[in-house]
């Protein structure tokens, strides 16, 4: 197999803040190409690694190398790095245009190289004609595009975003999901994307780093992560699971590894709730105090009513040798 070219290699980066918060024993290698997502809830620590890796804090620890080199020495505006923030930081005294074509003027480039990048960039996001408008004259889901645009015109080696699509509504934001997707293996740039969005972590990248509480839980595929979480919290911040006792341990379980029949058996609950989702139902029961979801087709929902029997039948799962 070809070997794969790190692009971004974080060597025990740590980075403390006065109070004692922070990062710390961070190891990480980015390849060429890839999207690697940092995944967690509020306050774990994503943002802080972005940056530092972007150059807008200090490590105090470690690390980090672009292609090889060092590069916590120097400047952002040094780095090869370009970063987008969750507001998208355009000039609105100047059109989106003058916005594009800044970074590129204080780097000398010629204006005719200039309109040119700019006209192709416009295209890549589906933005041509909007070159005179100003900032305030577009949608949030066209500003951000345009904000995501301005990095890409200064060919970034790596390109950190920071929660880019959180201000924007569902819709929009699946739609720039997409279209980063397909940036991203048209330039075949590598990007570091942190969200606390699990739907969103899973939808756009090759790997995620779910983190929790300053350190990472897990860094795999969302294949890996989905199928064997490493942690009980990797297990409950993904997707749906039930968590079954089971001694002194736990049994993680997601409602479609449960087989559910009608009437007795080993692992007898009694049906709660029947919702009907359109292509899937999702069956509640009742084992002792515990609730556990089912996914079930509409042939068995429909023979089925709340206070019935059923057996469980527990497909793939994870056991975690303590109590959730
Ligand atoms: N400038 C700072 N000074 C002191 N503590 C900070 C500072 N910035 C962040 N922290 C703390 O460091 C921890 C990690 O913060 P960080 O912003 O990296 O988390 P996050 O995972 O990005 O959260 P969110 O999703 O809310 O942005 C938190 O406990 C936070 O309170």
């Amino acid at each position: 197999m070809e070997e794969r070219k790190v692009k971004l290699e974080l060597k025990d980066m740590a980075k403390k803040y006065d109070n004692g918060d922070g990062v710390e024993h961070i190891n990480l290698k980015v390849y060429e190409g890839e999207i690697v997502t940092f995944l967690g809830p509020s306050g774990c620590g994503k943002s802080t690694i972005l940056r530092t890796i972007g150059g807008f804090m200090d490590v105090t620890d470690g690390d980090i190398l672009v292609d090889g080199q060092s590069i916590v020495n120097l400047p952002p505006e040094k780095r090869p790095t370009a970063m987008v923030f969750q507001s998208y930081n355009l000039w609105p005294h100047m059109t989106i245009y003058e916005n594009l074509a800044f970074g590129l003027k204080l780097r000398k480039v010629p204006k005719k190289e200039i309109d040119a990048e700019i006209k192709k960039m416009l295209e890549l996001v589906s933005m041509s004609g909007f070159e005179k408008k100003y900032p305030g004259q577009l949608s949030g889901g066209q500003q951000q595009r345009i904000a995501i645009a301005r990095s890409l015109l200064l060919k970034p080696s790596l390109l950190l975003l920071d929660e880019p699509f959180s201000a924007l509504d569902a819709k929009i934001r699946q739609q720039m999901r997409e279209e980063l997707k397909k940036i991203q293996s048209d330039l075949g740039i590598t990007v570091i994307f942190v969200t606390h969005d699990q739907e969103e972590a899973m939808a756009l990248s090759h790997r995620i780093v779910v983190m929790n509480k300053g350190k990472f839980d897990q860094v795999g595929t969302p294949g890996e992560i989905y199928d064997s979480p490493a942690t009980l919290h990797v297990a409950s911040f993904i997707g749906e699971m039930n968590f079954i006792r089971n001694g002194g341990s736990t049994i993680a379980v997601r409602p479609e590894d449960i087989v559910v029949n009608k009437g007795h058996g080993p692992m007898e609950a009694v049906v709660r709730t029947i919702m009907m989702l359109g292509h899937y139902v999702v069956l509640t029961v009742q084992r002792g105090n515990e609730i556990i979801k089912c996914y079930v087709d509409r042939e068995l929902s429909d023979q089925l009513r709340e206070g019935d029997l059923v057996n469980l039948t527990i497909g793939k799962h994870t056991v975690f040798s303590r109590a959730a």
